[in-house]
C-alpha cells in the first residue's frame, strides 16, 4: 500500500505546480527552455568523454552554443514571477542526483551501459551525479520500484552524498513515485521525464517547441491526479460524508480546470503542428521537384552526426558533447567533388526507449530521412556498445518503414575508438566506412562513397544554344546537370551534357 501523503507535505505539489505553470504560461519559450543546463558538470557520465566538446575549425562559430550559455548567466536576475517559479522549480529538481536501475533481464553489462546512458542524459540535463545503484530484481516492486531493503539502501546513499534527486531508469507509474519518494525522502524524477526535460531545454524551432510541449503535457496530464487525490482527500476531511457533491474541495475544482486548461492547449498544438507539418511538406516538394538529390545523417545520440555534416559542408551546426545538441531537422547544401549538388540534413539521435509521447516529434524528423536518396547511419565506435546501437536503429528504421532506402553506415570517432573494435566492427559491416570527424580521416572515401550513391543525371544530350538564349546554358550550368564538354562555335554554345529523365523536355529544342 502507499501511504496517503500528508496534506502538509508540499513538496512534491510546489513541484507539480510550478511544471502547470510553467506550461501553461503563455510564450513561455523564451529564455527559460534554454535556461537550465547549469555549469556544474564536474563529475558525471563516463559515456562523455572528458573535458566537455572539441570543435574542429569545420564547427563554425557555435553562435547557438554561446546563446545558449549566454542566456544561462542571466538566469535569476529576473522579478517577473513566471522566471522566478521557473528557477525555484529548476534549483529543486536537476542538481545533485542519484541514479537507480533495475537488472530484470540481459547481462550485467548491459544494465550497467544502461545506467551509463542515464549518467549522460542526466549530465546532458545539468545535474551533477553523485552516485548510481542496480538492483537485480525480476520485476519492479510495484509499491516502490526498487526492493523495499534496496530502498532504504538508496535513502542512505543520497543522504551520505547529500544529494537532492533520484533519477530513476525507466518510466514509473504515477504511485510508484510517490512510493519511492516517501521512502528516500527526496524527489524523484523517471527516465521520461528527464528526456522530455532535454528536449524541452533544446528545441529551437517552433515545430520542435510545440511538439515537446505537446510530449510534456501528455506525460503531465495522467499525473496530475496525484496532486489532485491528496487536495481533495483534505476536503474530504471537512465534508466528512465520502463521495458525492459535498466532498469536492476546492482543490478538486482547480485539478478540474487545470485539467480543461491542458488539453484545450493540447488540442491547439496538434492543430499548430498540423499547419506547420503541411508548410515542412510543400517545401520538401520544391526540392523534391528541383531534383536535388538528398542525404540524410541518422543515428544515435552524440555519435557525431552534425560533426559529420559540418565536415562535409562546412556549415557550423551546433556540435556539443551531450545527448540530444541536435533537436530539429537541418536542412544544408553540399556538392561532390565533380560538382553535382545535393542536400545533407541532420536529424534528432536515436536513443533507445523514447519516452512514447516523444515519438510523433521523432517521427516528424524522420520525414527527412523517410525521402532521403540514401541515409548515412552514423555510428560512434568508441561507444561501448556501437554493435546495440546499429540494432536499435535498424528497429526504428522497420518500424518507420525506411529500412528500403540505401544506408551507408559511417563509424566515426575512429581517432577514439579501440583498435580491436573497429576491427571487429569492419569484419562485421566490410560494407561501413571508418571516419573520424575530429581528424579528418576517411572523409576523402566518404564523399567518394555519397558521390556513388546518388543518383546521377543519366540522359546524354549534344546540345547548341544561340548565344541569345544565355539563360539556358546558365541553368545547364546550375546544380543538377553534368557538364561533359562545352566550346564556343559561331552560333553558339555547343554543349555535351548529363541530365535527369525529369529535365530532359527543356533541352530538347536545342538538340543538334
Ligand atoms: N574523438 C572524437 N570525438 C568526436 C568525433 N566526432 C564527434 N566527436 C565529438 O562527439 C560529440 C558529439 O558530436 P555531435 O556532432 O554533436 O554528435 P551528434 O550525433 O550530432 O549528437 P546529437 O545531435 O546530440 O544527437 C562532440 O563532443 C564531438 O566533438 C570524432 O571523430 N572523434
Ligand atoms: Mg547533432
Amino acid at each position: 500500500m502507499v501511504t496517503p501523503r500528508e496534506p502538509s507535505d508540499p513538496q512534491v505539489d510546489e513541484q507539480v505546480k510550478a511544471l502547470i505553470n510553467r506550461i501553461l504560461s503563455a510564450d513561455d519559450a523564451k529564455a527559460s527552455h534554454t535556461s537550465a543546463v547549469e555549469d556544474s558538470r564536474s563529475t558525471g557520465a563516463q559515456a562523455l568523454d572528458e573535458g566537455g566538446s572539441n570543435h574542429t575549425a569545420f564547427d563554425g562559430d557555435q553562435f547557438d552554443l554561446e546563446q545558449r550559455h549566454a542566456l544561462r548567466r542571466v538566469q535569476g536576475l529576473s522579478t517577473e514571477l513566471d522566471d522566478i517559479t521557473e528557477v525555484e522549480y529548476r534549483k529543486l529538481r536537476l542538481e545533485k542526483v542519484v541514479l537507480a536501475g533495475l537488472w530484470t533481464d540481459g547481462s550485467a553489462t548491459e544494465a550497467e551501459h544502461s545506467l551509463q546512458e542515464l549518467a549522460a542524459l542526466a549530465h546532458t540535463a545539468g545535474s551533477t551525479v553523485l552516485d548510481g545503484i542496480i538492483q537485480r530484481r525480476h520485476a519492479p516492486d510495484p509499491a516502490t520500484f526498487l526492493g523495499r531493503g534496496k530502498a532504504q539502501q538508496l535513502r542512505d546513499i543520497v543522504q551520505e552524498q547529500g544529494a537532492d534527486t533520484v533519477i530513476v531508469d525507466t518510466e514509473l507509474a504515477p504511485s510508484q513515485r510517490r512510493g519511492l519518494e516517501d521512502v528516500v525522502g527526496v524527489k524523484v524524477i523517471d527516465r521520461t521525464a528527464l528526456i522530455l526535460d532535454i528536449f524541452a531545454q533544446h528545441a529551437q524551432s517552433k515545430e520542435g517547441k510545440a511538439q515537446v510541449e505537446l510530449a510534456q503535457l501528455e506525460y503531465l496530464l495522467p499525473r496530475l491526479r496525484g496532486w489532485g487525490e491528496s487536495m481533495s482527500r483534505q476536503a474530504g476531511g471537512q465534508a466528512a460524508g465520502g463521495a458525492g457533491i459535498g466532498s469536492r474541495g476546492p482543490g478538486e475544482t482547480k485539478i478540474e480546470l487545470d485539467r480543461r486548461r491542458i488539453r484545450d492547449r493540447m488540442a491547439k498544438l496538434r492543430r499548430d503542428i498540423k499547419h506547420m507539418e503541411s508548410a515542412r511538406r510543400t517545401k520538401r516538394a520544391r526540392r523534391r521537384r528541383n531534383q536535388i538529390p538528398s542525404v540524410a545523417i541518422a543515428g544515435y545520440t552524440n555519435a557525431g552526426k552534425s560533426s559529420i555534416l559540418n565536415r562535409l559542408t562546412k556549415a557550423g551546426v551546433l556540435v556539443e558533447n551531450a545527448l540530444f545538441a541536435t533537436l530539429d531537422p537541418t536542412v544544408r547544401a553540399a556538392q561532390t567533388d565533380d560538382g553535382i549538388a545535393y542536400t545533407l540534413s541532420d536529424t534528432v539521435g536515436f536513443v533507445r526507449q523514447l519516452p512514447t509521447q516523444l515519438v510523433e516529434a521523432f517521427r516528424s524528423t524522420l520525414e527527412e530521412v523517410d525521402e532521403a536518396d540514401m541515409i548515412l547511419h552514423v555510428v560512434d565506435a568508441s561507444h561501448p556498445e556501437p554493435e546495440a546501437q546499429i540494432e536499435a536503429v535498424h528497429q526504428v528504421f522497420l518500424d518507420t518503414n525506411i529500412a528500403d532506402i540505401q544506408e551507408l553506415i559511417v563509424f566515426n570517432k575512429a581517432d577514439a575508438a579501440d583498435p580491436m573494435v573497429l576491427a571487429r566492427l569492419r569484419r562485421r559491416y566490410p560494407n561501413a566506412l571508418v571516419v573520424s570527424a575530429a581528424t579528418g580521416e576517411g572523409f576523402p572515401e566518404l564523399e567518394v562513397a555519397i558521390a556513388q550513391g546518388l543518383p546521377r543525371p543519366s540522359v546524354h544530350m549534344d546540345l547548341l544554344v544561340p548565344y541569345t538564349d544565355g539563360d539556358v546554358v546558365n541553368r545547364l550550368h546550375s546544380d543538377d546537370t553534368e557538364i561533359l564538354a562545352e566550346t564556343y562555335e559561331p552560333e553558339g554554345t555547343a554543349l555535351t551534357v548529363l541530365v535527369y529523365p525529369e529535365d530532359k523536355d527543356h533541352y530538347l529544342s536545342y538538340v543538334r
